[in-house]
């Protein structure tokens, strides 16, 4: 299986996979926590200045970290079979990296794959800047610019139906649900007929989301973290339907199961994460009850620091 350089080692869990049910059992701790964080809600006026100020939260995150919170990500090609440099593949593939933060993602994928041409996009200005500064950036292969995918048109900056391969690492989770099929349906326009999303985000039940003390719950599944970014949970029912009402059909969509470890307390923590194969299929489908209720806050117990809570070392 996969390894990664920002884990200093972890070994996969011993879950079970069964279908599309969720592979992780809750222990009676985990329910506990969870029932907790329903005592405390945020309250929808916080809620809303969150939405509000959710570009300048993440735009003042990469003030404080600049390039240094997330390590590059070299396990990409091998979790996606589509973005390895293959010796058939002689023509160029153009590729959007949507929410690219600092090119973490990018700039080893560019070094790999000499084929790939990427348009990345974050709607970070300062993030965008880090990645235009970074000496790995080259226009004739990379086109970086700002962007609010929930707002935003992708075609004043990508053309309509022309990119095959879309990136969506760890992205949506951070967009509140009432605006991800938005952005989902905003990336299909610049999508090629039956080019594709790669999907890898946090998963239902990961160990950082049992983490969350009361008082930074959302919503169901949706969390804010100190610093004021939020992190959506997903199940992979929930994913299927999102992505299909976009126009998109499912090629592969599951849990992956992780223990990363958290050096600071000599622990290996269960991590869940959800990854994915979308397809475009050109046809949205209404589904009923697609929409998330949206009800309206220090960490259980000791907390989880910032660099835990945005853990995403897969
Ligand atoms: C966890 S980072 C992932 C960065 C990158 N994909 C990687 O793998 O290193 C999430 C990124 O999503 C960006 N983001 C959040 N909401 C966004 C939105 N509405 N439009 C565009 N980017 C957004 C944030 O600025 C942040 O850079």
């Amino acid at each position: 299986m996969m390894e990664d350089s920002c884990t200093p080692a972890f070994v996969e869990a011993p879950f079970q996979r069964k279908d599309s049910a969720h592979p992780r059992t809750l222990t009676e701790e985990d329910r506990d926590r969870l029932k907790k964080q329903d005592n405390k809600i945020v309250s929808d006026f916080k809620q809303k200045k969150l939405e509000k100020e959710a570009q300048r939260n993440w735009d003042l995150f990469y003030k404080r970290n600049s390039t240094n919170f997330f390590k590059d990500r070299h396990w990409t090609a091998r979790e996606f079979e589509e973005l390895a440099n293959t010796s058939q593949k002689d023509t160029p593939v153009a590729l959007l990296e949507a929410g690219c933060g600092v090119g973490n993602f990018l700039f080893p994928l560019l070094q790999e794959n000499p084929y790939l041409f990427i348009h990345a996009c974050d709607f970070s200005p300062r993030a965008v800047q880090f990645v235009k500064d970074n000496p790995q950036y080259n226009p004739d292969r990379c086109n970086a610019f700002q962007c609010d995918l929930t707002k935003d048109d992708l075609r004043a900056s990508v053309p309509a139906a022309s990119v095959d391969m879309a990136t969506l690492i760890f992205v949506l989770s951070a967009l509140h649900p009432d605006t991800m099929r938005t952005a989902l349906e905003n990336i299909h326009r610049v999508l090629k007929p039956g080019g594709c999303v790669l999907f890898r985000d946090y998963g239902l039940y990961d160990h950082a989301m049992l983490r969350f003390a009361p008082g930074h719950k959302l919503a169901d599944s949706f969390y804010v973290r100190q610093d004021g970014t939020r992190a959506y949970y997903f199940s992979t029912d929930e994913l299927a339907k999102l992505f299909t009402t976009a126009g998109f059909s499912v090629v592969n969509n599951e849990y992956v199961l992780r223990e990363t470890v958290n050096k600071k307390e000599g622990l290996c923590v269960p991590r869940v994460f959800v990854q994915g194969k979308f397809v475009k299929t050109g046809q949205k489908q209404d589904v009923p009850g697609t929409e998330q209720d949206d009800n309206g806050t220090t960490s259980i117990d000791k907390g989880l620091d910032d660099a835990e809570q945005h853990s995403c070392s897969t």
